[in-house]
């Protein structure tokens, strides 16, 4: 499991070590964290050039001292200060070692610091940290475009504009390795900031983690201690039977897909409800399939239900299963049926054009009060995700390269976010499987958080599985599922 802890409990568990240590102790193991870390990347010869960018803040002191460690292994060291202000003592730390400075305070880069960026081996980003705001300082924001194509970025704590919290993509900088000290941060997990973090390498300066995760990740060997495994004394109905409406005249596939993945990840039994071509290929395609509405432990709701066009079958047993006591996963059309919460667990399963069509819908606004925009959904998906949560009362498995499962505010549950697929992944019917591992999951008698986060931890490793390194078609993932929770739950513990 990989956990990431808020802004606030960081600094609280920072702060209770810093009380125990000489002054400046703490900065300087982060500092020379980074150091080691940076001088690993630097060539033999010792010819690297290297640039720190220093920000105002204490991440700007780390990357300072850190330049002053650097200073005897690279051909040189330049420091850009950035900031309104210096954190004097790194500044005289580098200087003294033979670290030349420039100073970039506003307007326009200097062409001192528009030589040295574009000359640059390695950059090191010590602009913000866990103090920034999103969005890069004003006169900051063509740097991105003033550093060489061919340096190495490495980024202190976090990229340089990211929101700390991992909520809103704003303007950054996109690092190739990010050095955090301790402990990860929300911004190194989440689907609006992981991508400019690159490689995520924790340096250990002494702090322990504080009780409570804000942000979760299950890793391979985590399956092994929570993927439903049969007893002896299991039958089909014990293990879990799935109701699963999905489909429709038009929609065959999804039901197959559905169905497939659901039997394939292992649930006891599978009771479909649809109407005839769905039904007619369900019996051929997967034959373990019962059809009609009968006793289940949870619902699959959606994936290729047209609520227009669903039978009059689908629509009753859809409304009834929403009715009810028990789990429902709601995908795709499927979200269309939930106007109010349940007081049953729920997972919604949207990808961000269903997402803003949901939100829109609930009469969530924009940050300025007006209509949702598509580029709010796209820019901050979890906060959304988190309104349409706390509305509903249920959980919301925002589909992507990251996904990200979130509960309701207070629930006390943290968000889970999953980045296990390649990108070959974003294709047709994938969704329709992943709906399928997860309501496999919620039958079994998983919560809706660890439902999604786990299934879509399998599902991205049954397409790497499915065909390593190239392009997968979602029913070969379905396929692939039996096999891929075997090879997970060989994995040592
Ligand atoms: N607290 C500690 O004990 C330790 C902190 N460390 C480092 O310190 C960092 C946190 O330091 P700080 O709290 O000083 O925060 P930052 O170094 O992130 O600096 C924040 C400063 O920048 C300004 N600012 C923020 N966003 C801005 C924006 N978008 N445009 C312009 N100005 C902006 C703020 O007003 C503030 O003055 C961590 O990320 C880490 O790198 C490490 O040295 C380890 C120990």
């Amino acid at each position: 499991m990989i956990r990431a802890y808020d802004v606030p409990a960081v600094r609280a568990a920072e702060d209770a070590v810093r009380a125990q240590l000489p002054d400046g102790e703490l900065m300087q193991r982060a500092a020379d964290g980074l150091a080691a870390v940076v001088a690993a990347r630097l060539s033999e010869e010792g010819t690297d050039q290297v640039v720190v960018l220093a920000g105002g803040g204490d991440n700007g002191g780390d990357a300072l001292y850190a330049a002053a460690a650097l200073a005897s292994e690279a051909a040189e060291v330049v420091a850009v200060l950035v900031g309104p202000r210096t954190h004097e003592e790194a500044l005289a730390a580098a200087e003294s070692a033979g670290v030349a400075v420039e100073e970039w305070r506003a307007g326009a880069a200097p062409d001192g610091v528009v030589a040295a960026l574009a000359e640059a081996d390695v950059v090191v980003d010590g602009i913000l940290g866990i103090g920034g705001r999103p969005g890069l300082p004003e006169h900051l924001a063509g740097l991105p475009d003033l550093i060489s194509e061919a340096a190495l970025v490495v980024a202190v704590d976090l990229p340089s504009g990211c929101d700390p919290a991992g909520e809103v993509r704003s303007d950054a900088i996109y690092a190739d390795e990010t050095v955090t000290f301790s402990l990860a941060k929300p911004v190194h997990l989440m689907p609006a900031t992981e991508e400019a973090v690159g490689l995520l390498t924790v340096v250990d300066i002494g702090v322990p983690d504080p009780e409570t995760p804000a942000v979760q990740r299950f890793s391979h060997t985590d399956v092994t201690g929570l993927w439903p495994v049969p007893a002896p004394g299991d039958d089909k109905y014990s293990r879990g039977v799935l109701g699963v409406v999905t489909g429709g005249e038009h929609y065959t596939g999804a039901a197959v897909l559905s169905v497939t993945a659901a039997m394939t990840a292992g649930v006891g039994m599978v009771r479909y409800v649809g109407p005839e071509a769905p039904t007619d290929l369900l019996r051929q395609a997967v034959p373990e399939t019962v059809f009609g509405v009968g006793r289940v432990q949870a619902w699959l709701i959606g994936s290729g239900l047209d609520v227009e066009a669903a039978s009059e079958e689908q629509l009753r047993a859809a409304r009834e299963a929403l009715a009810s006591e028990l789990p429902v996963l709601l995908d795709a059309g499927g979200l269309d049926l939930l106007d109010a919460p349940r007081p049953a667990p729920t997972l919604l399963t949207p990808h961000l054009g269903e997402l803003l069509r949901l939100a829109t819908r609930l009469g969530i606004p924009g940050p300025d009060g007006g209509e949702l925009s598509q580029e709010t959904v796209q820019q901050a998906p979890t906060v959304v995700a988190r309104q349409v949560a706390d509305r509903l009362h249920c959980t919301v498995l925002v589909k992507g390269a990251v996904t990200a499962v979130v509960s309701p505010s207070g629930s006390g549950v943290p968000t889970f976010t999953q980045a296990d697929g390649p990108s070959w992944l974003a294709t047709a019917g994938a969704g329709d499987v992943l709906g399928g591992i997860c309501g496999a999951l919620l039958a079994a008698g998983q919560d809706p958080a660890t439902a999604g986060a786990l299934g879509a931890l399998v599902h991205g490793v049954a397409a790497d599985r499915a065909n390593p390194g190239g392009p997968v078609r979602a029913l070969d993932v379905a396929h692939e599922l039996g096999r891929t929770v075997a090879h997970l739950l060989r994995l040592p513990a």
